[in-house]
């Protein structure tokens, strides 16, 4: 595999020490409870008043100011220091934050990734096992009937749903700023394909960057739905029209106007997708293409991350793919979505790196265009 040098040097070889390992070891069978234990101490405010004290505080301190008893106090506190979230200054025996504690309150990727594992995936996970063995999202049963999250998205509980659209607008809207730039800027874009718009967040970013440019949201029916309620009385939106579709029928067409678009843009859709499935949407894109469209496919690819917790990340979420999402799909490397493009009789003809919190846009046309 490729990989990028962070991951490159991370990844080969077995780097830790035996006690290392085995700390390591016992860390991942505890697991669940070093997520909670964390969730909990951020939720109660316990690391906020602890970072905000002067000098640290005692277990007692912290019970008091937080109305917890002290035994509580005690457990999430002696956790906490095992976990490596808070240490005890040797001088004073009070309990301060450590570094891992810092990134825990303050780095915004930290917190979305919480709340989309406790709300979206938590419970999904203790379905993993049956899901990998049959190719079918068996954690997503406790939210719905449906065949995949994507059906569902619009009637999840109130709070699931926040938590995912967190985790789903976060990634791509730091992307969203440079991603402009390549669409529109570096390539001569008026009318673009949004397949997977999503609530139009992106399709209002390009018609407010332009005012000539034209965006059709290709999306599932319920989807266009919230789309329309979401765009509805926005600067541009009546330069946003959406086209209900079911990528997955057999019959599916991407509209076809008098020309072809000149982009199809696809942000974080391709994962939603099995290679094969990936191959025949492609070929439904093709099909509308002429010689100038180019199809700019963003993704956060796992193995061109500069990062090594952004890959760690990235793998982790294929693991939601498999129990909650859709059963069959992943983050993908660069080499599986290239045999992808390769077998929809398509090329690649740029990568472009480093977009916000690490996309990639590869940007595709018709052979020998
Ligand atoms: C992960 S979201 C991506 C949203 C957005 N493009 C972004 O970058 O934030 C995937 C989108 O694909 C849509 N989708 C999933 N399965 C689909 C299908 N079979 N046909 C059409 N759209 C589908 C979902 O409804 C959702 O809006």
């Amino acid at each position: 595999m490729n990989l990028f040098p962070e991951l490159k040097k991370r990844y080969s070889g077995d780097n830790l020490n035996a006690r290392e390992a085995q700390r390591l070891a016992e860390f991942i069978a505890f697991g669940p409870v070093v997520f909670q234990t964390a969730r909990i101490l951020l939720k109660w405010g316990i690391l906020d008043i602890i970072r905000d004290s002067d000098n640290g505080m005692t277990i007692d301190e912290v019970a008091k100011h937080t109305n917890i008893s002290i035994y509580a106090a005690k457990c999430l506190m002696e956790a906490a220091l095992c976990i490596g979230i808070l240490f005890i200054d040797p001088e004073t025996d009070r309990f301060k934050i450590s570094k891992t504690g810092w990134f825990l309150i303050n780095d915004p990727a930290v917190r979305v990734n919480i709340d989309f594992n406790h709300d979206v995936n938590y419970e999904g996970w203790f379905h993993l096992e049956e899901s990998l063995k049959e190719g079918k999202p068996a954690g997503l049963k406790h939210f719905g009937d449906w065949p995949t999250v994507y059906e569902g998205l619009s009637s999840l509980p109130e709070q699931v749903q926040k938590s995912w659209f967190g985790f789903d607008h976060f990634y791509s809207d730091s992307s969203f700023p440079e991603a402009l730039e390549i669409v529109f800027k570096k390539n001569k874009t008026r009318s673009l394909y949004d397949v997977g718009g999503n609530t139009g967040k992106w399709a209002l970013q390009c018609v407010a960057y332009d005012n000539d440019v034209e965006v059709t949201i290709l999306d599932l029916p319920q989807q266009i739905k919230l789309m329309e309620t979401n765009t509805s009385g926005k600067e541009g939106a009546n330069r946003i029209k959406g086209y209900g579709i079911n990528l997955l029928e057999a019959s599916a067409k991407f509209p076809k106007n008098e020309t072809a678009p000149d982009a199809i843009w696809m942000s974080q859709f391709l994962d939603c997708f099995s290679m094969e499935e990936i191959v025949s949407i492609l070929s439904i894109a093709k099909e509308a293409m002429g010689d100038n469209t180019r199809i700019y496919i963003m993704e956060t690819l796992w193995d061109r991350q500069r990062f090594e917790p952004a890959a760690f990340c990235l793998t982790m979420t294929s693991l939601y793919f498999t129990a909650i999402a859709n059963g069959n799909s992943k983050m993908y490397n660069t080499e599986d979505l290239a045999e992808c493009i390769k077998k929809a009789g398509l090329e690649i003809e740029k990568i472009y790196d480093g977009l916000g919190q690490g996309h990639s846009i590869i940007k595709v046309k018709l052979i020998n265009q």
